[in-house]
């Protein structure tokens, strides 16, 4: 049979800009995104107020662009900066150039291995994402389809969302399903601070009334000890889960976390693991009952479809950290993805603003915490690149 004749991938580039975008939080003073959230540098009190202080938006955002010989210009945005630009340009890029954009196992595989002796988690695998994301925005913009129809097609007709951010009353307001605060004070802040955070939770639960969700984002920031007696306290004001309470290197205290919390209450991590092996080691080791795999750093949408799988089989749930379409057009086609989170980049936040904002156009968001899929129905993730933004290309190949 004749081959289907199909644009080769002419070029890739990659771009850093600096500003807004959702992670990691290059924003202004005073955004509740930097306003003394607990972190593993909580420890040290000159790092307490502001996760900016110790680097939190060091890297940047990266831009990726693959062109097709037709002209044809696939894109994605996600972390990583001038260093992940230098890995793209002068690693990634041959497994690409030259190529028929169609064959993304092959192309991924290549990535991965050719870089596993310096790579296999954090910058390298989030460099791998954004190229991996430009690709499938690629293809889906040279089918002329959008990417959860190559992903196998919906299997629901709407999106909703919970979201985060320091005002779950106003979320529920703004029809959410549930508030995901940050957490403030860590265990260096001592019982002082134990006995803030359970007031914060306590007023929250008061202004939105028993049946909406709570949650807690805890960015890494506790041990077992503390994390373990946060839940026992926050149980009684109905918290839905505790989520990326340790460290994410340490199976064994989550492990040991999942079996500690009061029952019903949930374990939720995964933004920063990456691959099928790092969620393979989460799920094996019954590490939480939620796995949150951001599609910008974990390996792209071609490995989250892998990991998605592995969750499936043991009938776990997949909600992927917060990143707008790149995660939008995979949750709408999985029944183990039930719900999705939206990311309040407002700095109250009193109002739904999009995430990646000013880098994206025409992104899509929820609107009384719903989002019907027909809103993704364009090509590719169906949005453009913001080109009016002052992008930097350090390392041209
Ligand atoms: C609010 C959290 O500290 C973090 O910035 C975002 C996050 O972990 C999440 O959305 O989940
Ligand atoms: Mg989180």
């Amino acid at each position: 049979m004749a081959a289907i004749s199909f644009p080769r991938i002419a070029h890739v580039r990659a771009f850093t800009v600096r500003g807004g975008g959702a992670d990691y939080h290059d924003q202004g003073a005073g955004h509740w995104i930097d306003d003394h959230i607990a972190t593993p540098m909580s420890r040290y009190p000159e790092y307490r107020q502001s996760r900016q202080s110790f680097g939190i938006n060091v890297l940047g955002t990266l831009v990726v662009e693959i062109e097709a010989e037709d002209g044809t210009i696939g894109f994605a945005v996600t972390t990583g900066g001038e260093p992940a630009c230098f890995i793209v340009e002068r690693h990634l890029a041959r497994f690409l150039e030259g190529r028929d954009p169609r064959v993304v196992e092959k192309i991924w595989d290549q990535m991965y291995f050719s870089t596993q002796y310096y790579g296999r988690k954090g910058l390298v695998v989030n460099a791998i994402s954004g190229v991996d994301l430009a690709l499938w925005d690629l293809l889906g913009k040279l089918r002329q389809e959008p990417v959860h129809h190559l992903l196998g097609g919906a299997v629901r007709g709407e999106l909703q969302f919970y979201a985060t951010g320091a005002r779950p009353d106003v979320a529920k307001k703004l029809g959410f399903i549930g508030g995901k605060m940050p957490l403030h004070h860590g265990p260096a802040e001592g019982l002082e601070g134990f006995h803030k955070n359970i007031a914060e939770l306590a007023e929250m639960r008061a202004r939105v009334g028993p049946d909406f969700w709570l949650m807690w984002d805890c960015w890494m920031a506790l041990d077992v000890d503390y994390a373990t007696r946060l839940a026992i306290a926050a149980h009684e004001h109905g918290l839905k889960w505790i989520e990326e309470a340790i460290s994410p290197d340490d199976y064994w205290g989550y492990a040991e976390l999942r079996r500690n919390v009061p029952r019903r209450m949930l374990v939720t991590t995964g933004e920063h693991e990456a691959t099928r092996w790092g969620f393979r080691l989460l799920l094996e080791m019954e590490c939480c009952d939620i796995i949150q795999p951001d599609v910008g750093w974990c390996g792209g949408v071609t490995e989250l479809l892998k990991i998605s799988a592995l969750a499936d089989a043991r009938g776990k749930l997949v909600v992927p950290h917060g990143s707008s379409v790149y995660s939008y057009h995979f949750v709408a086609t999985r029944h183990n993805s039930p719900f999705a989170e939206f990311l309040m980049m407002h700095p109250g936040p009193t109002e739904v603003v999009p995430m990646f904002h000013p880098q994206l156009i025409g992104e899509p968001v929820p609107v009384n915490g719903r989002l019907p899929v027909s809103a993704l129905d364009k090509p590719g993730f169906g949005v453009e690149l913001n080109r009016d933004l002052n992008y930097h290309r350090p390392y041209p190949h």
